[in-house]
Order: structure tokens, then C-alpha cells, then sequence
């Protein structure tokens, strides 16, 4: 069932419609991310949602009813703002416990749920903490309990991990997607990192410029982004012209395979990273594109190749760290149709 749905929801500031006519439904237990370089107007979604900013045009639905008459306090969303802004002369009890006591609950009625909250964030016990005394990660945990604690139909988090290391936020991203499930809880967060938005969501929206560029699950986003914005939002960057002709684009790499059923005629392609397949112009002279190898990065599991083709664009390939070319090592490369894919001309 739609728990929220957005109808053509417009924001202007000036003669700018930062919010271009929205539409979108979050389903009940449905954990959407909406994922956009800064400035695409995320945070001002949120802001309508909330009901802490009117819209200039469209309309806001929750469980059904138009809350365009209906104030903040009692729309029954929480919102956790990306500083997350807890009260640093209150204890952590005192944090988790203020949106039950703003709402008149008794110590004895609350105490119980407040731990019960730190237990659910994996910091039981530390009612009596001072905020100051907690590190990054933890003060993100109390600032998610406490927008919990109400039970909110709707949970909004803006940039919910944005001031952790890499490492912390990849698991909090997990952590909190399992938390997620396990309550049932629906779930709208924005953010512009994309590792966050496909470890956390169902569902990931990608915005541009106010409007919605694409849609989809985590891996239909990933494998088939819907045009040049997303793929180099993605950090995909081997994006060139093309002409499509059966299953062969011919672009400036020469021939590339396309998947059976592209479109055909003028358009662009993106090849995937690991679909630029190596190999040594000693043994195979003739097939592939002769390319040399401009730098190399560690990734950790696999090597990043910058390569420097003798036409066209420089190619970023993927390989596995044994057998990686050094830099200055001239490579051939050939590409895999499955990483290929066929976007719309710019
Ligand atoms: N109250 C305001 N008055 C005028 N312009 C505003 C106001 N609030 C936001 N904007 C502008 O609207 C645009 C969208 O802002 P918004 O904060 O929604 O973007 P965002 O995608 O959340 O960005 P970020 O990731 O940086 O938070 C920005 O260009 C911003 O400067």
C-alpha cells in the first residue's frame, strides 16, 4: 500500500523551480533513497514532506489524505537532520526520551521504550552518557533513536551518515537497512553518496536539477542508468558518441559490441569499467584497441587502469590485482557486450 505520494510538487525561489513538478510514492515498509548531487533540490523535498515548507504547486499525500491543511507537528513524520542536532545539555536518556515527553508520556511510560531504543541502535546502557562524551558513529545512533521513539509512519533522514568516515558509514548503512527490516519501518533519506543510497535503499530516485532522472532498484540503477547524468553521477566515466547498427556502435574506440535489441541509430555508449577486457598486443596483435597504461590505482579487491587509447578518449578499466599492467605498459583492449550500455544521445 502507498504510504506516501507526491503529486506534481513544485518549489520555486525566485523565477527557480528548485522542486520541478515531483511526482512519487514511497510504499509502506518501503526504504527509498533519493540520491543527487548538491543543490538538486533533496533537502527541499524533505523540507515539503515535513510540512516545513509549502509547496508552490502539487500536492502531498500521507496514508491517502492531503495534508496540505495539516501542520508539521501532526503529520506523524520524523525527520533527522544531517548534523543530527542533538541537545548537548541532555544526556543520552534525555535525547532518545524528547519527542515522547514533548508529547506528555510519563517517566515511568517512557523510561522503558528509551532503553529499549538504545538497545535497537546497539547502544544499550548508555542512558546517562553526556552527548559530548560519544563519538561520531554513536551520537548518529542516539540521533536515530530519537527520531524513532515517536514511531513515526514516515522516517526521513537527510544525509543520515553524511559526517562519517568511509568505513563507519558503510556500516551503518548496513546495520541500519537490517534495523529497517526488522521494524517495518518506511523510510525516505536523501543523500549524494551513492555507496550510501544503494546499501540502504529498496529503491533509489536520482534527482537532477529538481526533477527525477531515474528510478529504480539499487541494481537496475547500477546496470542500466538511463542516461549520460546518472552514469557519471555513478562515477561512470567511459561514456562516448555512438552510432548503433545491429550490434555493433561504432564510436572514437572504434567498434564496440552492444547487447542484442539496443536501440539503433545515433545515441551514446557506456562501457562499464570491467567491461574492458585486456590484453597483451605481443600475443594478440590485430584484436583490440591499442591503449597505454597512464596510471594505475589500488582499489582493494581490484586495480583501476586509466588507459590512454590510440584513439579516442581516455578508458578506465578494471583487472584483478595479480597480472595488473604497470603504468607505461602498452595494453590491447577489447569490450564485453554485458557491460555495455546504450544511452540516449546527449
Ligand atoms: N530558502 C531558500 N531560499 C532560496 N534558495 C534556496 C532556499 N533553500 C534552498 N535553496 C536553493 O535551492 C536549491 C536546492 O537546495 P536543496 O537544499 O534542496 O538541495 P540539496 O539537493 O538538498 O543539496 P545539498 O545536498 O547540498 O543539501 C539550492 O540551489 C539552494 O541554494
Amino acid at each position: 500500500m502507498t504510504l506516501l505520494a507526491l503529486e506534481e510538487i513544485t518549489v520555486r525561489f525566485g523565477d527557480r523551480a528548485v522542486v520541478d513538478a515531483v511526482d512519487l510514492d514511497v510504499a509502506e515498509h518501503e526504504v527509498v533513497c533519493v540520491l543527487g548531487p548538491s543543490g538538486s533540490g533533496k533537502s527541499t523535498l524533505l523540507r515539503v514532506i515535513a510540512g516545513l515548507q509549502a509547496p508552490d504547486g502539487g500536492r502531498v499525500r500521507l496514508g491517502g489524505a492531503d495534508q496540505a491543511a495539516v501542520p508539521a507537528h501532526r503529520r506523524g513524520v520524523g525527520l533527522m537532520f544531517q548534523d543530527h542536532q542533538l541537545f548537548p545539555h541532555r544526556d543520552v536518556g534525555g535525547n532518545v526520551a524528547f519527542g515522547l515527553r514533548i508529547r506528555g508520556a510519563r517517566r515511568a511510560a517512557y523510561e522503558p521504550r528509551v532503553a529499549e531504543l538504545l538497545e535497537l541502535v546497539g547502544l544499550p546502557g548508555a542512558q546517562r552518557r553526556a552527548v559530548a562524551s560519544l563519538s561520531g558513529g554513536e551520537q548518529q545512533r542516539v540521533a536515530l533513536a530519537r527520531a524513532l521513539a515517536p514511531e513515526p509512519r514516515l522516517l526521513m533522514l537527510d544525509e543520515p551518515l553524511g559526517q562519517l568516515d568511509r568505513g563507519l558509514r558503510e556500516r551503518l548503512a548496513v546495520e541500519l537497512r537490517a534495523l529497517f527490516s526488522r521494524l517495518g519501518t518506511t523510510v525516505l533519506a536523501v543523500t549524494h553518496d551513492q555507496a550510501e543510497a544503494f546499501a540502504l535503499a529498496d529503491r533509489v530516485v536520482v534527482m537532477r536539477d529538481g526533477r527525477i532522472a531515474q528510478a529504480g532498484s539499487p541494481l537496475e540503477v547500477w546496470q542500466r542508468p538511463a542516461s549520460e547524468f546518472v552514469a557519471r553521477f555513478l562515477g561512470f566515466d567511459n561514456v562516448v558518441p555512438a552510432t548503433v547498427a545491429g550490434t555493433t556502435a561504432t564510436t572514437p574506440w572504434g567498434p564496440v559490441p552492444v547487447p542484442a535489441g539496443s536501440p539503433q541509430g545515433a545515441h551514446q555508449v557506456l562501457v562499464r569499467p570491467a567491461g574492458v577486457l585486456l590484453g597483451d598486443p605481443a600475443t594478440g596483435a590485430g584484436s583490440g584497441l591499442d591503449c597505454v597504461v597512464a596510471a594505475r590505482t589500488f582499489r582493494g579487491t581490484h586495480v583501476t587502469l586509466t588507459l590512454e587509447p590510440r584513439t579516442g578518449p581516455v578508458l578506465e578499466a578494471e583487472c584483478d590485482l595479480a597480472g595488473a599492467p604497470a603504468a607505461g605498459d602498452r595494453v590491447t583492449a577489447r569490450f564485453a557486450p554485458a557491460e555495455v550500455v546504450v544511452l540516449p544521445a546527449p
